[in-house]
């Protein structure tokens, strides 16, 4: 199997290079009317085009949503294999949204889809649930560990659901989130500059959680713009660990499509933002 540079490495390089923001690309029904386009095969290949052109070669992580190619069938798949290929010859990486889980032996295929370099839909990472419990997890993590791509696996979501099951405390007194993250803080022992495996952490908490997010991985946090965070939220949720943050931004940049020239100042002000928030929150620990 060929091999890349670990993803944490590529990624740690790309955030440096590129600042750290991850743009969605989640082709919404509501978004395709909204550009002019058709809620059709040929109106979702333009929107994903259109994105991956506008922001390929300058954000450091795009990330497809799977569901919203899913919906199309096989050809929506197509488009998705497409998608994935041109952002990453356009110098992106890729982090594919299926979080995906399931029993182990199930796990494998699904890792088999997104971490193999000879799958068509391969990415450099994949988001995973680990609510068949972290062991399930372990074909996704060690076909990562051979590839060179990463898994970010759900911990404390942005949506107001999530603590229903996150937020619960197990027999040894921690809650379901921090025993998620205690296991990739162990998954990422040794790795230097970053680990390759990820923790979803939303930015919507409003406050720092109690749980410790200092995995030595990246910590992908979504909620930005449409679902009501902003970057002036990062610093209180995450702390001295902002500085691994990657934070996600996907209907907020998209709705000023489809002008590639409007995507691109939207993600640079989010960039910016950004930029400004971890700096901050990095400063008020020293
Ligand atoms: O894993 C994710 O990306 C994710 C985790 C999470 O806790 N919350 C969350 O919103 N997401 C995804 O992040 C994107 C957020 O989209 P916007 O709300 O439009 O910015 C969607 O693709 C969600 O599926």
């Amino acid at each position: 199997m060929t091999s890349l540079e670990p993803f944490g490495t590529r990624l740690r390089r790309a955030m440096d290079e590129r600042g750290p923001l991850c743009v969605g690309i989640d082709p919404h029904a509501a978004l395709l009317t909204d550009w002019g386009l058709t809620d059709d095969i040929a109106g979702l290949e333009r929107f994903s085009r259109t994105v991956v052109e506008a922001l390929a070669d300058r954000v450091a992580v795009l990330k497809p949503q799977s569901a919203f190619f899913e919906r199309f069938g096989s050809r929506g798949i197509a488009v998705l294999e497409r998608t994935v290929a041109e952002a990453r010859a356009a110098g992106a990486l890729v982090l594919m949204d299926a979080k995906r889980g399931d029993i182990g032996s199930t796990m494998a295929a699904y890792a088999a889809t997104y971490l193999d370099p000879a799958s068509p839909l391969f990415s450099d990472a994949v988001t995973v649930s680990p609510y068949l419990g972290y062991g399930s997890l372990r074909p996704a993590l060690d076909l990562a560990r051979q590839s060179g791509t990463g898994v970010f696996v759900l911990a404390l979501t942005s949506n107001p659901e999530g603590p229903e099951v996150q937020h619960a405390v197990r027999a040894d007194g921690s809650s379901v989130a921090a025993a998620m993250l205690d296991h990739l803080r162990a998954e990422n022992a040794d790795a230097a500059p970053l680990g390759s495996f990820g923790a979803v952490v939303g930015a919507t908490l409003g406050t720092a959680p109690a749980a410790d997010l200092a995995i030595n991985g990246p910590l992908l946090a979504p909620g930005i713009g449409a679902q009501g965070a902003t970057a002036a939220d990062l610093p209180k949720v995450f702390g001295a660990a902002a500085g691994n943050v990657v934070p996600n931004v996907s209907r907020g940049v998209l709705r000023h499509g489809p002008d590639v020239t409007a995507l691109r100042e939207s993600a640079a002000r989010f960039a910016e933002e950004v930029r400004s928030a971890v700096e901050s929150a990095l400063h008020s620990k020293n």
